[in-house]
């Protein structure tokens, strides 16, 4: 069975919120996904093993989170080209980190990245849970078209 990785750095919770909901969407899909904070992934090898990754932090200060600066260079040496991807985060107004992973992930590591950055403001507002299950249900579908 196709598994997925989904890897949050949050600061206060936002964006752990939307992480499980994409969670959510890849297992309606009957896709396995396992959540995990950035702080969690201590080498490369802890990325290793699945069929998609998809990586999220929120934005402060314009820049995402150290933790995600961390797991992106452990990610360089994880040997993930080729397989789908995924970015996210929560934001207030100008949301730079999820685009900044979406490039990272396409360019250095040559995943093959769904749409779009998934940029929420709120988790569960605005219909914030239906966005986020959907792009769960859209990395899990380009798992099956595989
Ligand atoms: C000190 C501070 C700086 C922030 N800087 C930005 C920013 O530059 N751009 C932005 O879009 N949002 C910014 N935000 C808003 C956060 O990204 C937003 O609150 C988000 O929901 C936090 O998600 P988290 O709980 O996953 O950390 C900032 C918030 C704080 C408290």
């Amino acid at each position: 069975m196709s598994k997925v990785l989904i890897v949050y750095a949050t600061r206060m919770g936002e964006t752990e919120r939307i992480a499980q909901l994409i969670g959510e969407g890849v297992r309606i899909s009957g896709v396995e996904a396992v959540v995990m904070d950035a702080g969690k992934i201590k080498n490369e090898g802890d990325l290793q093993g699945y069929d998609a990754l998809v990586f999220g932090s929120s934005t402060y200060h314009g820049e995402m989170l150290n933790k995600m600066k961390t797991l992106l260079f452990l990610a360089e040496k994880a040997g993930l080209e080729g397989k789908v991807g995924g970015a996210f985060g929560a934001f207030g107004w100008s949301g730079e980190a999820p685009g900044r992973i979406y490039n990272t992930m396409a360019n250095v590591f040559k995943m093959a990245m769904v749409g779009d950055p998934l940029m929420l403001k709120n988790a569960s507002l605005g219909g914030g849970i239906q966005m986020a299950q959907e792009y769960g249900k859209s990395i899990a579908g380009k798992l099956k078209e595989r």
